[in-house]
């Protein structure tokens, strides 16, 4: 049977990268809708190629923009009322969350309530409210299926295993760009090298995320949320080669990891198709002879200091993730701007968590309060 797809950012990485599947498997999927951001020359190019019956922008220029470039039967529309229409007031059985940010978090919400299975790469939206988002699932019975490469890898570990044999999960991470610099070798990094990510081609933010480790604490929460795993049992091992994508362990002592190329394509195919598996020829097979060697150590929450605020704030729960998404996002925002060094990301995000006094068990209205107080805090220090 076809499944019927929507798409929110389907003009990123990964939107891009979910095209390419849905293209490559036309039997087996159709594109409903999409929301499109900024790039309105791509999101045209797509909507030429794929013909959805609905598509979102952010503002009522590019709606009109578009209203006069695309074919009359696909419906533009626009803003937060055109992206919701995007997630939940159409026919598509799967929703895949691609958009960067916690902006994902209505839409996603939306489709929960519409009893759309939700494929979702957007973290950002489990780290600022992962409790709404899990307990509206359930409350819906709507399945949320991680493309997050090592929230795929443990999920894909998991399947037919008893979860409450459990143990451990254990996140690997890059390193990102600066790897193999010490703290002081950050003074004066550039945002252009901060994108050179030595495994994987992504988008910017993310990209800088990986780069403080701050995208691995977001992986933390966001395997907290999926997998109602304590934080005491999760770990993060550093892992240069980005081939072991993560690990369980068992509390019979076994281990068992998932492997393969650093390819997104492989997680979002897994998504789409799950609980079974398509061919995927366009992805590189792992050769184990040519890698020969793969390596582990340690992380240092001192080096990576992104890494502990996200404990600590996981471990505290409320708001305080909340508060570290949003501190975050305006964080790297700003360094890509070019307006504040590298290591000033981790100053303003320390300076925003220090600020808050947490509220438990926030609802929706409480998360976007606290998300818009957070970004004018941060905005106000620069
Ligand atoms: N890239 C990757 O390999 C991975 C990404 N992820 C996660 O997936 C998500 C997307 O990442 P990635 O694809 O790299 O990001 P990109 O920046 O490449 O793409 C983001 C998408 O969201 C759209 N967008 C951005 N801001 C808004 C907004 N305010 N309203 C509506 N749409 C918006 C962009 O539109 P436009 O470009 O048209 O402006 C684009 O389509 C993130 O949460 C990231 O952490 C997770 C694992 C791996
Ligand atoms: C592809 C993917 O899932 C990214 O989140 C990736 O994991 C980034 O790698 P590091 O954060 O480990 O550098
Ligand atoms: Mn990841």
């Amino acid at each position: 049977m076809t499944k019927k797809i929507s798409l929110l950012g389907a003009t990123g990485s990964i939107g891009t990268q979910t095209l390419d599947i849905l293209k490559l498997h036309q039997d087996h999927f159709v594109l409903e809708a999409i929301s499109i951001g900024k790039n309105l020359t791509l999101g045209l190019e797509i909507i030429h190629t794929f013909l959805p019956k609905i598509v979102s922008v952010i503002d009522k220029d590019s709606c009109d923009y578009l209203r006069a470039n695309v074919p009359s039967q696909v419906k533009v529309v626009y803003g937060e009322e055109g992206i919701l229409e995007v997630a939940a007031e159409n026919d598509a059985d799967v929703l895949v969350n691609a958009v960067m940010g916690s902006v994902g978090l209505k839409p996603t919400l939306k489709a929960i309530e519409a009893g759309k299975t939700i494929a979702i790469a957007n973290k950002e939206t489990l780290v600022t409210a992962g409790h709404i988002v899990m307990s509206e699932a359930k409350k819906y019975d709507v399945s949320i299926l991680p493309v997050d490469s090592e929230h795929s890898a443990i999920f894909q570990c998991l399947q037919g295993q008893d979860k409450k044999r459990l143990e451990r999960i254990i996140l690997t991470a890059s390193g990102g760009s600066f790897r193999d610099k010490t703290r002081k070798e950050l003074i004066g990094v550039t945002v252009e090298d901060a994108l050179k990510h030595p495994n994987w081609t992504m988008g910017a933010k993310i990209t800088i995320d990986s780069a403080t480790m701050m995208n691995k604490g977001l992986e933390v929460i966001e395997a907290h949320h999926l997998f109602d795993m304590p934080y005491e049992k999760i770990d993060v091992v550093l892992h240069k080669e980005s081939i072991v994508h993560s690990l369980v362990e068992f509390e019979d002592t076994s281990m068992i990891a998932q492997l393969g190329s650093p390819d997104m394509r492989v997680p979002i195919q897994y998504a789409l198709t799950y609980p079974e598996r398509l061919a995927l020829p366009i992805s590189k097979r792992l050769n184990l002879m040519e890698i020969g060697m793969l390596h582990f150590a340690p992380v240092s929450f001192e080096r990576y200091r992104c890494l502990q605020f996200a404990y600590e704030a996981g471990k505290i729960g409320g708001t305080m993730t909340t508060v570290l998404n949003a501190a975050n996002e305006e964080a790297v925002q700003l360094f890509l701007l070019k307006r504040i060094q590298f290591l000033e990301i981790e100053d303003l995000i320390e300076k925003a968590l220090e600020n808050h006094s947490p509220i438990s068990n926030p609802d929706l209205e409480t998360i976007i309060d606290v998300d818009r107080q957070t970004r004018s805090f941060i905005r106000s220090l620069v």
